[in-house]
């Protein structure tokens, strides 16, 4: 189970999507619902769907969304790896959990049981506990007769990183002065919000780092995490890599440092062959194709630097189809 994406990059398509999107609690936390209602519909929803809609075109293809495509893609790897039936679902648009559920209750009336992998190897309350939380609400609802597992944040898991260490290592081979991981951002409110002691999210710089049970629900920690595992398993030293968060929407404080800052200072700093890559993500999307590759690379030529160059996310990388079939069979 991913995100999703709009049906099209029309504009009224990516209106839709971007209320569903936007519209969820989990995602826009700090309002009421008539007021969350007011400032999605009124006024984020009528600006940004046309910035959104034309972004979208930039990178659709003939079989369409590239999160969607990527999915299926990866959905037939796997396939050829179990016998299971393999399904996809988006938290927003389609195909939705219930239709997906519904196939599976139709095409196996003895399903005994599902296991659900969520595409996002770190815990956010926006992007992991929403899709559980939704999966978990449409399985009740509906009242169907099999079992659901879910598959816990594998952000440290050895068949994760591995997977994500093989789909790096070629791209090391060549000249580069820097690694950057670029992980999509939150509002800092987000892990205070989840973490479960109430005290330890943000309270000194180097929380993150000190051992604390926030972390089993702290974003920060576990991209932090997964980037330090990745680069010892690469053997690249640690003033070769650093991270950064990107995406940002509002004027609330999101996670720092804030990769479109980062680029444009890096090569004032000596930074000119830049490898940046996004591992909160396991698809290429609208975040890694348009926002990274596309204006990301401008913004750092453009500040002086000399090669740069996106690793594309695992996608269906043999590596990682490996892992989820091991988490799977
Ligand atoms: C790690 C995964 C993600 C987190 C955490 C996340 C938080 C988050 N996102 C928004 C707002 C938007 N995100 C958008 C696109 C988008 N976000 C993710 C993943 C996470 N988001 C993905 C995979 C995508 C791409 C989808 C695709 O179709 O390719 C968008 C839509 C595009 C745009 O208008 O920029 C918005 C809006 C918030 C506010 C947030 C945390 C609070
Ligand atoms: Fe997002
Ligand atoms: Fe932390």
């Amino acid at each position: 189970m991913n995100l999703g994406s709009p049906d099209s990059p029309s504009v009224p398509d990516v209106r839709r999507y971007l209320n569903e999107f936007l519209m969820d609690e989990r995602v826009i936390d700090k309002y009421g619902y008539l007021a969350r209602l007011l400032l999605v519909k009124g006024i984020i929803v009528p600006f940004r769907a046309p910035k959104s809609a034309h972004a979208y075109s930039t990178i659709w293809t003939d079989e369409g969304a590239p999160l969607i495509v990527i999915s299926r893609q990866l959905q037939a790897a796997l396939q050829e790896q179990t016998t299971y039936p393999v399904e996809i679902a988006m938290r927003y648009g389609n195909p939705s959990p219930k239709a997906t559920f519904d196939k599976l209750a139709a095409s196996m009336p003895n399903l005994k049981e599902v296991l659900l992998v969520p595409m996002y190897p770190h815990y956010a309350m926006s992007s992991y506990e929403t899709a559980v939380v939704y999966a978990q609400d449409i399985h009740k609802k509906e009242g169907y007769k099999f079992r659901m597992e879910i598959v816990p944040p594998y952000y440290n898991n050895d068949a994760y990183i591995n997977a994500m260490s093989a789909n790096i290592a070629p791209y090391l081979e060549q000249e580069y002065d820097h690694i950057l991981f670029s992980y999509h951002g939150i509002p800092e409110r987000h892990l205070r919000v989840s973490d479960p002691t109430g005290n330890h999210c943000l309270s000194t710089a180097n929380c993150c780092e000190c051992s604390s049970p926030a972390h089993a629900f702290c974003y920060r920690h576990q991209c932090l995490d997964t980037m330090h595992l990745v680069m010892q398993q690469l053997n690249v030293p640690k003033e070769k890599y650093s991270y950064a968060f990107q995406s940002r929407l509002g004027r609330d404080p999101w996670l720092k440092p804030y990769t479109d800052f980062r680029l444009a200072e890096m090569p004032k700093e000596g930074i000119k062959k830049l490898l940046i890559l996004c591992p909160a993500f396991v698809s290429d999307c609208l975040e890694t194709l348009e926002e990274i590759e596309m204006r990301g690379r401008e913004l750092f030529m453009e500040a002086g630097g000399t090669t740069y160059q996106m690793i594309p996310c695992m996608n269906t990388h043999p590596e990682w189809v490996k892992a989820l079939a091991g988490w799977v069979n």
